[in-house]
């Protein structure tokens, strides 16, 4: 048999990462998952396929980090000494970083398959797919392709503006129309932490995410402020991000909205952090 072809077999839960548009926080949502469920001793995939901006390699500071080809196919970049989170990104792939943003769609859509078929993951507890922004070909492309190996289902990332709700609304009827489940939505920039005195402001209306979850009878799993502090530990040292995660005042809400995402998948959650 193909020994691609067996790639994803090995792995146990796949989880798409959505988002009506560009912007409202889909890689960090994806990196703070990950982040999460490494430190839960899971085993973690991220496979970018965001063509048009793929920003995963910077908050897991492995801009400039090289993929190479091996027989069984592409090998992954680690992020972690210990090798349990796993990056794919066509970023490492890219001479220049504006590339792919000229593709046409055939070319985005072969680009996304081989993405999805060539990675040597090797054994997997999770895959997280941070996917482009909207309902594209590109989106219809990987529904279709992941449908044989049963994705648990997508996070839904939004913020609270009427504008980015509106978009979410077509994400959440993507996802009905092509049969993913929808493991719930996030409300991302939902107040402002200040960094003074760490209170949280409201600064747009809230609560927009948890009404449209609830119109589409799908879970909130969680607001997240704006905590202006994450932009400096991601580009902290170039890139330390993966091991200073624990000190943004986003770690504990990630983690209950990712032991929401473990547990809809079926899987179980310590209270304690395994990993150091
Ligand atoms: N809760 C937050 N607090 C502070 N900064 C945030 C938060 N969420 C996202 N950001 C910042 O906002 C910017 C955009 O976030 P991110 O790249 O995750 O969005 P995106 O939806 O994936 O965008 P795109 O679709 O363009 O890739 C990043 O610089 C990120 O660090
Ligand atoms: S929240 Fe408090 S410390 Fe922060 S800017 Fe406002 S008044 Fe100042």
């Amino acid at each position: 048999m193909d020994p691609t072809k067996t790639h994803l077999s090995q792995v146990k839960h796949i989880v798409l990462v959505l988002s009506g548009k560009g912007g409202v926080g889909k890689s960090t949502v994806a990196t703070q998952l990950a982040l999460s469920l490494a430190e839960q001793g899971k085993r973690v995939g991220v496979l970018d396929i965001d063509l048009t901006g793929p920003s995963i390699p910077r908050m897991f500071g492995l801009d400039g980090s090289q993929v190479h080809q091996a027989s069984t196919g592409w090998v992954p970049v680690y992020a972690d000494s210990s090798k349990r989170l796993a990056v794919m990104s066509l970023g490492f792939l890219l001479q220049n970083k504006d590339d792919a943003v000229i593709w046409r769609g055939p070319k985005k859509t072969a680009m996304i398959k081989q993405f999805l078929q060539d990675v040597a993951w090797g054994e997997l507890d999770y895959l997280l797919v941070d996917t482009p922004p909207g309902t594209s070909d590109e989106h219809i492309s990987i529904a279709e392709f992941l449908r044989e190996y049963n994705p648990d289902g997508a996070v839904i990332v939004t913020t609270p503006q009427a504008v980015s709700l509106s978009d979410v609304r077509k994400e959440l009827n993507f996802c009905q129309k092509v049969k993913i489940p929808i493991l719930g939505v996030v409300e991302n920039m939902s107040g402002f932490v200040c960094p003074h005195c760490a209170e949280c402001s409201d600064i747009f209306s809230k609560g927009g995410g948890e009404a449209m979850a609830a119109e589409f009878h799908v879970d909130f799993l969680g607001r997240v402020p704006i905590d202006p502090t994450l932009t400096t530990l991601v580009e902290a040292d170039g890139g330390s991000f993966v091991n200073r995660f624990t000190e943004s005042s986003l770690y504990p809400i990630f983690r209950e909205i990712t032991e929401k995402v473990v547990r809809k998948c079926g899987d179980a959650f310590a209270s304690e952090a395994l990993s150091s």
